[in-house]
């Protein structure tokens, strides 16, 4: 029967299962835990094991719980199903997100309790935002709600980065159902985050209907389930089979629901890739995974590892590359696919370089080519965006980010750009006076409002009397701000950075406020990206709207372009012939902060950060190519040690008897990223040996046995071989 089963299965789709998905399909009673490396069938698995259900024990469809990760995860599932099953069966499987299932539970025990809730989150106009909050037609939005608790709580406007950050903490804590006396436990930057969370929720639960945000579905559904005995054995009686897809990305309380409901049969089948999870930064929690035999015991777990993807030459390296995370569930991917080519690795010269390259490799892709560009973050697609269009290239977007164009970053310059043209404007002078050197403050902009206009603001606060150093400083902004109008848009830039005090004045507010840096400085250099070749300010003007339209629009091409550009987060799940990822450098991935907790021994968001890479990677089946580069704009940047793993692994090692010129990175003994930790030995080729003693992501400092302490460029040391380990 069951034979008939797996072959009926194959003529229908093509596909006949291996040994271990059969025992999943098979396996219907009881717990069951399936790991599941990338590309080893999981979805495909997943659906016929639901097929089995309904054909082979004939259980009827609405007795089948399926939890998919996303709404979009649960459309594919459900119209590969419907590929599958719609000529064998009438019966329909439902198969929705964990949120949706929650938001039934709750609307309908409050509205029995006869309880008023409003929603307040989901999509709503940035003109609603912008109503007032205590007007007669408040607009109640979680966002919205969250600006007012910052500023009544700070006495400031949130940033727009900020917000995220806020939205993303208050997330992570309801999904880890961290309780209130913990909540200093969380990292947070934004200031009096737990406070605000906490006048959130009061907020929402006096106001005279109880609101509710995402996150709180699952918590309440949880908790109702928890208190109401009775509620919960109904939804318990109503579904004989749960199963969940991409399990790795739930959350403690996502888990704690799907548990609650698999009692007390326990005929619950979990898939989960550990080394897929990418979303622990926002609450996902794989630790239930890694305990799922204790939380069933008796529990029975299946590994399916064969990779029917991706060429021999992908699926060894990249099961060789994510070995370097300790955290995970121990699994040996492998593919009886042919093998194809050797990833390559692409080092550039400069940023521009890679960019050129790429769209040189992209001009060459067969037709029928399914590409992707795979980077870490969004920013990256902008002067992609921007070339590939200039080369008539269609693409499409996955997850379009049009918060770029309305960075205050890029506004400042569009402002100071704006200024140029006319600099009487008081207004548009007042929107960045705090961040260019003109030393001009929020009194002098007062005056300014207030007296006559007609004239340069420059020579009016000169007439109105200023202290000497700021008269220069005036003379100086006034000359600049001329010439700057002038000026092709790069070069405008340029000066408006350097000159005009506008990189300083970003340092500064970061440091003053815990603004990252690294993305602020990210963002000015795609705007630089963009401005070369351009002729003037206004073109510089007109293009960042064009390109802002076009990233909007071009999510619209899914099904035209074979040109896919995502970042790794949103390429989960998906496929593609040719891959290439983009920006691998230290500081994009792993990120700064990856690096700095490392250093301080928590290796949570580094191993994240490889997992990101490893999902990136195993996206590819025939081609994959990671490119990097050595300078972005003037700075040295140096290559991710997540490609010099690579190198390693493709390149293995060939010990050198004596030092040679030519600096062979697959070395074993030569100092890399990963060995840059306090404390660490080294020996260095000119100084000798020594003790490295500080490390500030660009530099590193060594305290040298002969030479004493010294401070070296991080980039230098390892580009050219100059440091060995010690021991
Ligand atoms: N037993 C099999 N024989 C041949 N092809 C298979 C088999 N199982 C799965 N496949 C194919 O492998 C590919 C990957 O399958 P699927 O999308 O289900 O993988 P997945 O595990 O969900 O991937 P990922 O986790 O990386 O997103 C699909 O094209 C599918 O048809």
């Amino acid at each position: 029967m069951t034979t008939d089963f797996f072959d009926l299965m194959e003529n229908t789709t093509g596909v006949r299962l291996n040994d271990v998905q059969q025992q999943a399909v098979t396996h219907t009673d009881g717990p069951l835990l399936l790991l599941a490396s990338p590309g080893s069938g999981k979805t495909t698995t997943l659906n016929m094991k639901i097929g089995y259900l309904l054909l082979e024990k004939n259980v009827p469809a609405d007795r089948i719980m399926a939890v998919t990760f996303s709404k979009a995860a649960a459309r594919d599932m459900s119209e590969r199903f419907d590929r599958f099953f719609s000529t064998l069966t009438n019966e329909k499987v439902h198969f929705s997100t964990i949120h949706s299932f929650a938001f039934k539970v709750v609307r309908e025990a409050l509205r029995k309790q006869g309880q008023a809730f409003q929603l307040i989150e989901g999509n709503i106009s940035e003109d609603e935002l912008k109503k007032g909050f205590d007007g007669p037609d408040v607009p109640l939005h979680k966002k919205f709600i969250l600006k007012k608790l910052y500023e009544d709580t700070n006495g400031s406007q949130i940033s727009d980065d900020d917000i995220d950050e806020l939205m993303t903490y208050i997330s992570l804590v309801k999904n880890r159902m961290v309780a209130y006396k913990d909540l200093d436990k969380i990292k947070c930057t934004v200031s009096q985050a737990a406070t605000i969370y906490k006048a959130y929720e009061r907020f929402k639960k006096n106001h005279h209907k109880l609101l509710l945000d995402f996150d709180d579905m699952l918590t309440y559904c949880h908790q109702m389930l928890l208190d109401d005995a009775a509620l919960l054995s109904n939804y318990q009686r109503q579904f004989d089979y749960i199963l969940t897809d991409e399990s790795q990305d739930n959350s403690l309380v996502q888990h704690e629901i799907v548990e609650l409901l698999a009692g007390p049969s326990h005929n619950i089948c979990v898939v989960a890739d550990d080394d897929q999870s990418i979303f622990r930064w926002r609450g996902s929690d794989v630790t239930k995974l890694l305990q799922f035999e204790k939380t069933f015991p008796g529990a029975t777990v299946l590994t399916m590892s064969q990779n029917y993807r991706s060429s021999q030459e992908i699926v060894k390296t990249s099961n060789q590359f994510i070995k370097r995370n300790k955290d995970r569930y121990e699994k040996e991917m492998f593919t009886e696919n042919p093998a194809h080519k050797q990833v390559e690795i692409t080092s550039m010269k400069t940023y521009d370089d890679q960019l050129t390259h790429l769209m040189e490799q992209i001009k060459q892709t067969a037709p029928n080519d399914e590409v992707a560009v795979l980077y870490r973050n969004n920013n990256s697609a902008v002067p992609l965006a921007d070339k590939l269009d200039k080369a008539g290239i269609d693409f499409y977007m996955k997850d379009i980010d049009p918060k770029f164009f309305k960075h205050w970053v890029v506004q400042d310059i569009l402002n100071f750009m704006r200024f140029s043209y006319n600099d009487q404007r008081v207004d548009v002078f007042e929107r960045f006076h705090t961040k260019c050197n003109a030393y001009v403050s929020k009194a002098q902009i007062a005056s300014l409002k207030r007296g006559r206009v007609g004239d340069s603001i420059f020579e009016v606060l000169i007439e109105n009397g200023v202290p000497d150093y700021q008269r220069k400083a005036l003379k100086t902004a006034k000359k600049l701000f001329r010439d700057i109008n002038t000026m092709e848009p790069h070069r405008a830039i340029r000066t408006i950075r350097k000159k005009l005090g506008y990189d300083q004045a970003i340092r500064k507010l970061s440091e003053k406020f815990g603004f990252n840096l690294e993305h602020l400085n990210g963002i000015l250099d795609v705007l630089e990206n963009i401005a070369s070749g351009l002729g003037s300010l206004k073109g510089f003007a007109d293009r960042l709207k064009e390109l802002e339209q076009l990233v909007q629009t071009s999510k619209y091409n899914k099904n035209k372009s074979a040109l896919t550009l995502t970042t790794f987060h949103s390429a989960k799940g998906l496929e593609y012939d040719k891959v290439f990822m983009i920006d691998l450098v230290n500081g994009v991935i792993p990120s700064k902060d990856d690096m700095d907790q490392y250093r301080l021994k928590d290796t949570g968001p580094m191993e994240e950060a490889v997992r990101l890479f490893y999902v990136g990677m195993t996206r590819a089946r025939t081609d994959l190519e990671l490119l990097t580069y050595q300078y972005k704009g003037n700075e040295r940047v140096t290559e991710s040690i997540f490609v010099m793993n690579v190198r390693k692994i493709v390149q293995p090692a060939v010990k050198k008897s004596k030092p040679n010129r030519h600096v062979d990175f697959s070395d074993e003994s030569l100092v890399t990223m990963d060995d840059i930790e306090l404390g660490n030995k080294v020996i260095h080729r000119k100084f000798g040996p020594g003790l490295i003693s500080d490390y500030g992501g660009d530099s590193i400092g060594i305290t040298f046995d002969g030479v004493g302490y010294k401070e070296l460029v991080l980039a230098v040391c390892l580009e050219n071989g100059l440091l060995q380990k010690a021991e």
